[in-house]
């Protein structure tokens, strides 16, 4: 069995090589000659899966081992008869520890507290159910938007013109859908945009084109009290310098890159081939991950919950790094810029999640753990 895979798949050996022969290549440039005697595509959300590059091919299946998969055509696989499977939730943990390690830095910069703010999700599935779960065990006043939701007890579902009218923070966690009852692309255009409240944080971790991003340029130029946070970009990986100059943080759309997530999204493509092939998964998630580069912290009793939180964050995951190598595409040629969005991501430092940094909290202060629990950190009892 030939196995065609994008070569920024982290364990992609380690994971098929026992299901057939694996060929990795540059994600973005996979084309229909790659899979003319190909079996299998694992892919990333770089490589447009479009009914002409797997039409006359021999591909039995089509794995995509990001949670997003508008870069796929489904209804097409379903006609040609391929099987499909993208990795639901693999890095959900990853985009939540991002917006919240995002929220730290401003709130910090800005001298407020996320405690004392309205945060409102719009699409709330596996990144913002975890986000809303996680805000509120932080005691924050969330709300959320999303149509295909039925009322649930403890959520405030609202339209999205209320969540507008009454957040202080966005964040946009939908999918890009350009059809269907409630399509997604530009959600949020200049209209949207100028209502939003005098100091909104917005957040855009979800698709770039979710927000119009020629309308947001412009007016950002006219409100310098919005705060903006886009990991995604229109149009990547051309990202317009304008924008970036003019954005709070800007990333490289990294937000679900911690490894724990990237190695999932792998994993749960490689089962759910072995599930197609009937055949059983030999290899174990737990086997593949290595340990983190940081293991332990200690807090005294001296710590705050704010310090405390701040510390845990920032040395599991440090959002002004990413937003400092993203600064340096301003100074670049627009080929220049394209290449070095993606070298970013290809070569993107290890980041790990909350939960594999065990923290010991047992001398400080029960406001202390609370905080770190409810933000996923490991607080063993001994
Ligand atoms: N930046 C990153 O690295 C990164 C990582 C993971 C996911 N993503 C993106 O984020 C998206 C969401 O991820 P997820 O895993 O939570 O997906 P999901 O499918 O679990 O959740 C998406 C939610 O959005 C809702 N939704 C759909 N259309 C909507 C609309 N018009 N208005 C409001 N809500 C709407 C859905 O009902 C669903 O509950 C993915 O599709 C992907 O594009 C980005
Ligand atoms: O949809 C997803 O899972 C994310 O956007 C994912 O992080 C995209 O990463 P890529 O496939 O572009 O490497």
């Amino acid at each position: 069995m030939k196995i065609v895979a994008d070569e920024n798949i982290p364990l992609v050996r380690e994971c098929f090589a026992g299901l057939g022969e694996v060929i990795t290549l540059p994600g973005r440039s996979i084309c229909a000659d790659d899979l003319a005697d190909a079996d299998v595509l694992v892919s990333r959300s770089v490589t447009k899966v479009s009914r002409e590059l797997v039409q006359n091919s021999r591909l039995k299946f089509v794995g995509t081992c990001t949670a997003g998969f508008d870069h796929v055509d489904v209804e097409a696989l379903n006609e040609l008869g391929i099987g499909f499977s993208s990795a639901p939730g693999c890095n959900a943990r990853s985009v939540v520890e991002y917006v919240l390690c995002a929220l730290d830095i401003l709130a910090e910069r800005d001298g407020y507290r996320i405690t004392g703010r309205t945060v409102g999700i719009v699409g709330k599935g596996q990144v913002g159910g975890r986000l809303f779960r996680a805000l509120q065990a932080l005691g924050v006043n969330v709300i959320a938007n999303d149509p295909f939701l039925e009322p649930e007890a403890g959520v405030e579902l609202v339209g999205l013109n209320e969540l507008i009218e009454r957040c202080d923070v966005i964040g946009l966690h939908t999918p890009l859908t350009t059809t269907g009852s409630h399509p997604t692309h530009h959600l949020l255009g200049e209209s949207q945009l100028l209502a939003l409240k005098h100091g909104t944080v917005l957040i855009n971790a979800g698709r770039g084109a979710v927000v119009d991003n020629r309308a947001l340029l412009s007016v950002l130029k006219s409100r310098d009290d919005l705060s903006v946070v886009l990991d995604v970009w229109e149009h990547e990986p051309d990202v317009d310098p304008e924008l970036l100059e003019l954005v709070d943080i800007g990333t490289p759309h990294i937000a679900g890159y911690s490894l724990d997530g990237k190695i999932t999204g792998t994993v749960m493509v490689y089962q759910a081939l072995c599930r197609f092939l009937g055949l059983p998964a030999r290899v174990s998630q737990r086997d593949l991950t290595p340990l983190p580069p940081l293991m332990k912290l200690d807090f005294t009793g001296t710590v705050d919950a704010d310090q405390a939180t701040s510390v845990a964050m920032r040395a599991t995951y440090d959002i002004r790094r990413d937003d400092a190598l993203m600064r340096r595409l301003l100074k670049m040629e627009p080929e220049a810029r394209r290449l070095a969005f993606d070298f970013m991501r290809k070569n993107y430092s290890e980041r790990r999640e909350f939960s594999t940094l065990k923290i010991d909290a047992r001398r400080s202060e029960q406001a202390v753990q609370e905080r770190l629990a409810a933000l996923g950190f490991h607080l063993p009892d001994e």
